[in-house]
């Protein structure tokens, strides 16, 4: 059930109807993005879904007011950026390279999401386009590389962010980029205006990670073994309300380009906060699964061990086979420091409130989790299906 009901719009254009791009429109956050487009902004006349891969589920998508067009182009190639972002009033920019298992050559990830949201911004430049939302992530600052927490932080706590990961890395700079073009003359002499989102670990429908550890405990007799001290917590947000975010800050970009002009807001919602493990357990609890242990079973030097000898291995059979274990000395330091944030921002500069409380975000979860049906063996991490089958 929403919490709330559909928000007055701001009308100040005169109701003209507005054309939407939506980079990587067909990825897990993407989908939840572009339905929720369709239901809550009715000023919608034509919405563009551009990425890499268009799923099939697309074309259900074109049976109402809202002409649907998907765009198959890669947004490394500033002709397929260009030509998808001409005639648009707002970009979405929510493609990126989520790799945090060393599945991608660093140069890649750097090439789409650096180069990729350089590309988005010189072609809104170039074409007139004056409103951009960037999806950035809590990545961009942190957890640091020297394991220094972030308890209930906001968007103006003072953090040392130090970088090593590519992911990471090329997260902050993407994000800088963006907010630096605020306020550049684009096509016709008007400022472009940004802002950037930055959303906690994301889980919903969709979320392939969470299916992942779902069928990984369903081959363990439905037990999960209890790696991460309890007490580290991590923050977490559900999918449509991060959707719902960009929904609005879309929307008040135009009219509050003086407050939301060139800022970054932390995406948050009414998740509780728990470590990784306690959270994904309020998930795949109501789906049968039990976690074994009130403490961590095993001491974090063996895990750290072990998360070494993954980094090794994958070095090792590189020229064989693409190695990407779910630990690795990176993800073990994500997972075992804490990172949560406790903000109003995004509600004081554009009224942005959760749309979906927390049980419906998490029983929207459970639902979905149930309703996938059994599955070969899962792919290595960090790779998602590309079947067209709807996440949702
Ligand atoms: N999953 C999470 O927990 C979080 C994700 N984010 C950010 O949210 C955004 C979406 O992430 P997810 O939905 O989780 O990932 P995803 O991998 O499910 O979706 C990304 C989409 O971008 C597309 N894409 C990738 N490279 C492209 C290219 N060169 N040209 C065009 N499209 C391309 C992919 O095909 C995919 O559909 C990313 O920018 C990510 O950094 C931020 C915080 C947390
Ligand atoms: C101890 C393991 C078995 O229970 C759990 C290992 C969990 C890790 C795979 C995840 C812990 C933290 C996650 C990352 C975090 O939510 C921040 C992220 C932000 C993004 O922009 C993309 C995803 C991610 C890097 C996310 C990836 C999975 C974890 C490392």
């Amino acid at each position: 059930m929403h919490v709330c009901g559909t928000p007055q719009l701001d009308m100040t254009d005169g109701g003209r109807d507005l054309v939407y791009l939506v980079t990587g429109g067909c990825g897990f956050l993407g989908e939840h993005v572009v339905r929720l487009l369709l239901e809550q902004e009715p000023r919608l006349r034509e919405l563009r879904v551009f990425d890499l891969h268009l799923g099939s589920w697309l074309e259900a998508l074109n049976s109402g007011p809202v002409q649907v067009t998907p765009i198959q182009g890669d947004v490394t190639r500033s002709e397929d950026v260009v030509a998808a972002v001409a005639g648009a009033d707002v970009v979405l920019h929510i493609a990126g390279l989520v790799d945090v298992w060393g599945l991608v050559d660093p140069e890649v990830i750097y090439r789409v999401n650096v180069k990729g949201t350089q590309n988005v911004i010189e072609a809104c430049v170039q074409t007139g386009t004056r409103f951009l939302v960037y999806t950035s992530s809590m990545e961009a600052v942190g957890p640091n590389s020297k394991g220094h927490p972030f308890y209930r932080g906001n968007e103006d706590t003072h953090y040392e962010v130090v970088h090593t990961q590519p992911y990471p890395r090329s997260k902050a700079q993407a994000e800088r980029l963006v907010i630096e073009a605020n306020g550049r003359k684009v096509r016709g002499g008007l400022p472009l205006v940004t802002c950037s989102l930055r959303p906690t670990g994301i889980y919903g429908e969709g979320h392939q990670l969470m299916l992942d550890f779902y069928r990984g405990a369903q081959r363990t007799g439905g037990w999960l073994f209890r790696a991460i001290p309890p007490s580290v917590e991590h923050g977490r947000v559900y999918a449509g309300n991060v959707a719902w975010m960009h929904v609005l800050a879309a929307r008040e970009l135009g009219s509050r380009a003086t407050t939301m002009g060139g800022q970054v807001y932390f995406c948050y919602d009414n998740s509780p906060y728990k470590s990784y493990e306690d959270f994904n357990m309020e998930i795949l609890g109501p789906c049968g699964i039990r976690i074994l242990g009130t403490r961590p079973l095993l001491p974090y030097f063996l895990l750290f061990l072990l998360a070494t000898l993954n980094a090794f291995l994958q070095w090792l059979l590189r020229p064989l086979v693409v190695y990407t274990p779910l630990f690795n000395p990176y993800t073990l330091a994500l997972s075992t420091t804490t990172f949560t944030v406790q903000t109003d921002k995004a509600q004081k500069h554009f009224g942005y409130q959760p749309i979906y409380d927390w049980e419906d975000c998490r029983d929207r979860t459970v639902s979905w989790i149930k309703s996938r049906k059994r599955c070969p063996a899962p792919l290595p991490h960090g790779q998602e299906p590309k079947v067209g089958d709807p996440g949702l």
